[in-house]
């Protein structure tokens, strides 16, 4: 499978942080950042969250940020949260990734910021859907009820998407290189034209999701990976070395219309150059 890097988007930038909680604490303040100016400048802002280990880092730095300074705050009544893959478990399955964020942060942000239950945007549940693609479909539905009128382009292409514009989009990176439920051989990796696809035999457990696909990725402002831990070091390192084919690691492929910034600590970066 020869899986194309999408060339009109934005070349990743990278950054590499001596330890996960200075990385986490530092695209926390960034994205509360660049939340208050996309609210700013267009009355609402959408965030796209991913689940694992610097992922869920980075809301719990958030809430902890937010508990530390009243600085920090903004109206989180105008914040959308979606999420770029989710396991289809059932709705109170801890292995969820909307359940990890629900403790690391959004459910802080219902009790004590006034962020409403409906601007957290779940994808379907096991309750929901009866397989991933179902799933898909569902989910898919629930973005184009945010999209504008027009669409949104993915760069350097007619493709037209139906999804809101992400101000951000985190994204972790599997040890395998993997990212959002987009792993590497799989046929959700030639996906196009869609914003979703279902995985229904991920490598990693469990297997049933449901995944953004590569044009929804490429059509976010900015995309952020957050990477943390020696055991990412070789997806790393891999993932800047330009021979190595998309397919074997989808995290090349994480990249955004206007910015493209990975987050890397130390250990994850020491492969590279
Ligand atoms: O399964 C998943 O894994 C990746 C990375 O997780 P990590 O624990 O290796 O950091 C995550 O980004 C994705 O959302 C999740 O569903």
């Amino acid at each position: 499978m020869n899986i194309e890097v999408n060339e009109h988007t934005v070349a990743p930038q990278r950054e590499v942080f001596a330890d996960k909680d200075t990385l986490t604490r530092t695209v926390a303040s960034r994205l509360l950042q660049v939340l208050r100016r996309t609210i700013e400048a267009d009355g609402s802002a959408h965030v796209s969250l991913t689940g694992g280990g610097a992922g869920i880092g980075t809301l719990s730095a958030v809430a902890e940020m937010l508990r530390e300074n009243a600085e920090t705050q903004l109206d989180w009544s105008a914040v959308h949260f979606w999420w770029g893959d989710e396991r289809l478990l059932p709705a109170r399955d801890p292995e969820r990734n909307d359940q990890q964020a629900r403790s690391a942060l959004l459910d802080f942000l219902v009790a004590e910021h006034d962020l409403p239950e409906e601007n957290i945007h779940a994808a379907p549940t096991s309750e929901d859907a009866a397989n991933p693609t179902a799933a898909a479909q569902i989910y898919a539905q629930q973005l184009q009820a945010f999209s504008a009128e027009e669409g949104v382009v993915v760069p350097g292409s007619q493709k037209v998407l139906r999804l809101p514009v992400f101000a951000v989009m985190l994204l972790g990176v599997g040890p395998d290189g993997h990212i959002n439920s987009l792993f590497p051989g799989k046929s959700s990796l030639a996906v196009s034209e869609v914003t979703t696809v279902g995985e229904e035999d991920s490598p990693k457990p469990p297997p049933q999701r449901v995944s953004l696909t590569f044009d929804a990725i490429h059509t976010a402002q900015r995309v952020w990976t957050v990477v943390a831990g020696e055991d990412k070091a070789e997806a790393v390192r891999l993932a800047f070395e330009p021979g190595t084919p998309t397919a074997d690691i989808p995290a090349k492929n994480a990249r955004g219309a206007s910015e493209t910034i990975w987050h890397i600590d130390q250990p994850a970066a020491a492969g590279l150059a």
